[in-house]
């Protein structure tokens, strides 16, 4: 078998990183997707074929991350696998791309310092979307790598969406709302149009509910809302992130609370959301689980949040016609759909408890005014695709 154009995608999330390595010589096809996870005190790689098969799990014992060396490791299976050189490219979700930058590109020296720049956007994200970058550049410097933006997606975002009510000198200075989880809209609303043709040009909103969760509101299958901002710390209720939240709260625990700047971005990015709410877990089947109180009340506040949410997107596009879930939670936990679609019955939405369980592509009922789907997300495809289009150009 000769050795398949390939590209390696790593999509850098808060807790591990997911890959997958997709031959790209015609519409990428996924060829094995794995897990790099470097937290704890044993470094873990493992390697799945497309169909989920185990390839390879290896734990290595040994003190602190040691993440270069399981990225070598990785490079190292590839081409044990699939052939010297077969390698094109490796491309990497990056969450923020700021002002300047949102279609795909190549990570040059210079793009990834600008990069770097705006760690303070995504302070939870960016510098670790960005390591992998550094490390396989040290490993194989001649490796092209490209970037694919979280914020792209919603890069024509206008007025008033994109505004904060603030003096307009800052948002000269790019402080406006940019909206991330690009990759995966980007990915469902091409999935939208496949799948329900009749719906492409409906007025949808896409619930990516993970452990980060945002939404987006698309007309003619393009971002015109969303509900993350200039950060990916806006919005709903997150794992451990506090989504909106009263600004005055912030000034509050600086001036009152006696707590340092760096203090508050630690609660608000990573002691918040559902860890916070529930004091047990940020994971919600963990949650869902419980039997505590507080892990009701914290189920209860992010469909609460959630709810809420989808009925501001839908003043944003002057009604609903389509609702979609994806993400951990929106794909896995019918629960916490159901739980959310009750809250909109108002607007029309009835969710189909049978289908709903199922987790069927179209869960709303007959009578429901709404079409309600559920679409698994592939951000790690979507860069594929964005890689392709990327080195077809070059
Ligand atoms: N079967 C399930 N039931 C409920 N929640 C689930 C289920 N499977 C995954 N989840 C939740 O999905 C969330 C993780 O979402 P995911 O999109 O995988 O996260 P990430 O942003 O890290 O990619 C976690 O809160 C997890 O508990
Ligand atoms: C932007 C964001 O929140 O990403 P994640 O869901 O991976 O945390
Ligand atoms: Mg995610």
């Amino acid at each position: 078998m000769p050795a398949p154009e390939a590209v390696l995608v790593l999509n850098s999330g808060s807790s591990s990183i997911k890959f997958g390595l997709f031959d790209i010589a015609a519409e990428p096809v996924l060829l094995c997707k794995g897990l790099l996870d470097e937290h704890e005190d044993k470094p873990r790689l493992v390697v799945r074929d497309a169909a989920g098969n185990t390839l390879f799990d290896k734990q290595r014992a040994g003190a602190g991350a040691d993440g270069g060396h399981l990225f070598a490791e990785v490079l190292a299976f590839i081409e044990d696998r699939f052939g010297q050189g077969c390698l094109r490219a490796v491309g990497h979700r990056i969450v923020h791309g700021g002002p300047n930058y949102s279609g795909p590109l190549v990570l040059t020296d210079d793009v990834t310092a600008k990069l770097e720049a705006l760690t303070p956007l995504a302070p939870l994200h960016q510098p670790r979307c960005l390591a992998p970058v550094h490390a396989i550049s040290a490993i194989q410097p001649a490796l092209i790598q490209i970037a694919g933006f979280d914020t792209g997606f919603h890069h024509d975002l206008k007025p008033p969406a994109s505004r904060f009510a603030i003096p307009g000198r800052f948002e000269a200075r790019g402080i406006r709302r940019y909206g991330f989880h690009g990759l995966s809209f980007e990915y469902v609303a091409g999935r939208l149009a496949e799948i329900a043709p009749e719906l492409a040009a409906k007025r949808t909103v896409i619930a990516h509910l993970g452990n980060g969760a945002s939404l987006c509101a698309l007309r003619d299958g393009r971002s015109v809302d969303t509900t993350m901002g200039l950060t990916p710390l806006d919005g709903l209720v997150m794992g451990t992130r506090c989504g909106t939240i009263d600004p005055g709260v912030l000034l509050y625990l600086q001036q009152h609370e006696g707590m340092a700047v760096e203090e508050v971005q630690h609660l608000l990015y990573h002691q918040s959301g559902l860890l916070g709410v529930s004091g047990l877990s940020a994971d919600m089947r963990t949650l869902l689980a419980s039997r505590e109180p507080a892990a009701r009340e914290a189920v209860d506040l992010f469909i609460f949040r959630a709810a809420q949410a989808i009925a501001m997107m839908a003043t944003t596009l002057g009604g609903l016609e389509c609702l979609v879930f994806t993400g951990g939670i929106g794909e896995h936990a019918g629960e916490i759909r159901g739980a959310i679609g009750e809250r909109l019955a108002w607007l029309g939405v009835h969710i189909d408890a049978a289908a709903n369980a199922a987790a069927r592509e179209r869960i709303n009922g007959d009578d429901s005014a709404i079409e309600v789907l559920v679409i698994p997300t592939n951000e790690e495809l979507m860069i594929a695709r964005h890689c392709a289009a990327v080195l077809r150009a070059m």
